[in-house]
């Protein structure tokens, strides 16, 4: 079935010191709109390649990504981005580097009218007392709070978030979580979220795509997720399927992990074997 995003057969070769590095390929995923999907898979396997080219910020060497039967080309506002720093300006105040974009997305629209979208946003995520703190002052996750503000603040037909949560410590993540999954559940903007947390992918998503190993990485499992919106924590964790879920995706992350061992044994082996032959023979 046709989606609303369409990533067709991505791949990624980077140029490296070595030769031409395969890092994705055929990678295909299917998106329907609002819908939540988070990519899971072993650290430097290619989720965030992926993710920088359906952003447009990473070239495409194969294959290509549609988003409502468009084509991309490049980086544009239909699309929001949050990475795992906010890279905010930090001389201005959270109010002002979220009108930075503001003004660009509504270039027509009132001071007025501009002014209420930003401090609307910046009041969903908490900071409806700190507008008018200098970024560089406030703690990071305020600044990260300021990063989902801008990117929903844009209203983009995709959110891309790249570990969103990973700088946090624990109860500024679970509250962002909650925050988010509050926004989303209204604006129902179709999300890819890159995450290494099994638990947080459970909560947050409605399928959870699992890549392989890199080179060549792809789609190695698909879960859908049972779980109603909106969603309380505690539903979730108490939901007859979260334990068997979560146990087939570490199952999954397992096997990678067996998988990549096996192969530099293997590796190393030959690499052994190559060294003997060569020794016989001088
Ligand atoms: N510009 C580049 N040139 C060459 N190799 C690259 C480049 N960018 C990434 N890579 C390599 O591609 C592989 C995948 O990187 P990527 O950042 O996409 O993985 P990831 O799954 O997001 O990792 P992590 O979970 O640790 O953030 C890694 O081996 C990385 O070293």
């Amino acid at each position: 079935m046709a989606g609303f995003v369409e990533m067709f057969k991505l791949g990624k070769t980077y140029d490296t010191p070595h030769g031409p590095a395969v890092i994705v390929e055929d990678f295909s995923l299917n998106m329907q709109q609002g819908e939540y999907v988070c990519l899971l898979g072993h650290s430097g396997c290619g989720k965030s390649t992926v993710l920088t080219m359906v952003a447009g910020l990473n070239s495409i060497s194969h294959g290509g990504v549609i988003i409502d039967n468009r084509e991309i080309d490049g980086p544009g506002p239909d699309r929001g981005i949050v990475f795992q720093s906010p890279c905010l300006m930090p001389w201005m105040t959270a109010f002002e580097n979220v009108m930075l974009g503001v003004k660009q997305v509504y270039p027509h629209g009132t001071r007025q009218q501009r002014h209420d979208i930003v401090a609307y946003y910046l009041n969903l995520v908490g900071l409806g007392d700190s507008l008018h703190k200098n970024a560089g002052e406030l703690s990071q996750g305020m600044q990260q709070r300021v990063g989902i503000a801008r990117a929903f603040a844009l209203k983009p037909r995709m959110l891309l978030l790249d570990e969103p949560f990973g700088m946090l410590d624990s109860l500024t993540r679970m509250e962002l979580q909650e925050i988010l999954q509050e926004i989303l559940t209204r604006d129902r903007i179709t999300t890819l979220m890159i995450t290494h947390d099994v638990d947080e992918a459970l909560f947050m998503s409605d399928r959870v795509v699992m890549m392989t190993n890199g080179p060549r990485a792809r789609v190695g499992a698909v879960f859908e997720m049972p779980f109603e919106r909106p969603r309380e924590r505690a539903d979730v964790l108490a939901h007859p399927e979260y334990y068997a879920l979560r146990e087939k995706m570490i199952s999954f992350l397992e096997e990678q992990d067996h998988k990549k061992q096996q192969k530099s044994i293997e590796e190393l082996a030959a690499k052994r074997a190559a060294a003997a032959q060569t020794t016989v023979a001088s």
